[in-house]
């Protein structure tokens, strides 16, 4: 199974250019976009997730005939053949709305009716299957409204799941979640890759580099960085350093140096540097995901690493 997305652009009628001639090819398993608020992934997963057209370019989901579940077709039109692509599409919003007054166990059964699970009996299978997956089913008796955060998103998991999908969209899904329970969804969504497209979009590092085996950078609708984290890390190697300074020197280091980073560490300013060679006061530092994202949103790629 594999989503191509070709050449797509959006802008919105206020003229802001959300997507600039993105092209992607993503296989199956989780595949990360990392990127800003306001980077354009929304809009991309709303394209994806067929709730939204592009301006420009085309998007297909290519698969044999048995890996699709559809008869008769080996490549669907995302943009055109909607209904199609619906059969085989989860999708998990940013803000996932329920209704409070639902109990879980209901407000999935009622989906499932509505993603075509007509008979009774194999309905209340799925449904138990998936409150088990999700590990609600201990809480399926409650009203969404007294869920926490991390329930919903799970129960947003769940519909998502309806149907076995083999498109998987997920956007920014750990956004507000505690440590605990963003580690448990973290664990569910990395369950889900093996025979799906699962497209996670987040502006946290750490749920990429944790999860997913390729990734694409985004900043300003356009894609700055495509690559495999590990990869992507390993050619770093050797050009990041690093620097304890004062605030006041920063403006002045600015002009000197490709800074990619500003942190502070116990109230002293650290600044990580993009350099091909060695630079004399500077420490080395061992690369991460964070150096990789902020390397790409310092433009480098474009100029100087080759992926
Ligand atoms: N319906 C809309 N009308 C006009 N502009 C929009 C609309 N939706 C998004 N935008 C603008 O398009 C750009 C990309 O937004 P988008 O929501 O796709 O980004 P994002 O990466 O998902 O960011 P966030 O994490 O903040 O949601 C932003 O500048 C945003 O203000």
């Amino acid at each position: 199974m594999t989503l191509q997305i070709t050449n797509i652009s959006k802008t919105y009628p206020n003229g802001v250019h959300a997507l600039k001639n993105v092209t992607l090819t993503v296989p199956n398993g989780m595949y990360g976009l990392l990127g800003p608020n306001g980077a354009g992934k929304s809009t991309l997963m709303r394209i994806l997730a067929t709730l939204q057209e592009p301006d420009e370019g085309t998007v297909h989901l290519i698969g044999s005939k048995s890996a699709l579940d559809l008869q008769h077709v080996n490549v669907i039109d995302v943009v055109k053949e909607k209904d199609l692509v619906r059969k085989t599409l989860g999708y998990l919003p940013q803000e996932f709305g329920v209704y409070p007054k639902s109990k879980a166990e209901d407000l999935l059964d009622y989906f499932a009716i509505l993603k075509g699970f007509s008979q009774r009996k194999s309905r209340k299978q799925v449904v138990e299957a998936l409150l088990r997956k999700t590990n609600l089913w201990d809480v399926r008796k409650q009203k969404l409204g007294g869920y926490s955060g991390g329930m919903r998103q799970r129960f947003g998991v769940a519909v998502a799941l309806l149907g076995n999908p083999r498109l998987l969209i997920v956007d920014e899904p750990t956004a507000g979640l505690d440590p605990a329970e963003r580690v448990r969804f973290l664990n569910l969504l990395s369950e889900l890759g093996e025979n799906s497209v699962v497209i996670l979009s987040t502006h946290i590092v750490e749920d990429v580099s944790e999860l997913c085996a390729r990734m694409a950078i985004i900043n300003k609708g356009e894609i700055l960085h495509e690559a495999e984290p590990l990869k992507a890390i390993e050619g770093l190697k050797g050009k990041i350093w690093r620097k304890m300074i004062q605030k006041s020197e920063l403006h002045k280091l600015e002009h000197e140096y490709n800074i990619i980073s500003t942190k502070l560490l116990s109230g002293r300013t650290v600044i990580h540097v993009y350099s091909e060679e060695s630079l004399g006061d500077f420490e080395p530092v061992q690369p991460n995901l964070e150096d990789v994202y902020f390397t790409a949103m310092a433009g480098q790629y474009q100029q100087h690493v080759q992926q």
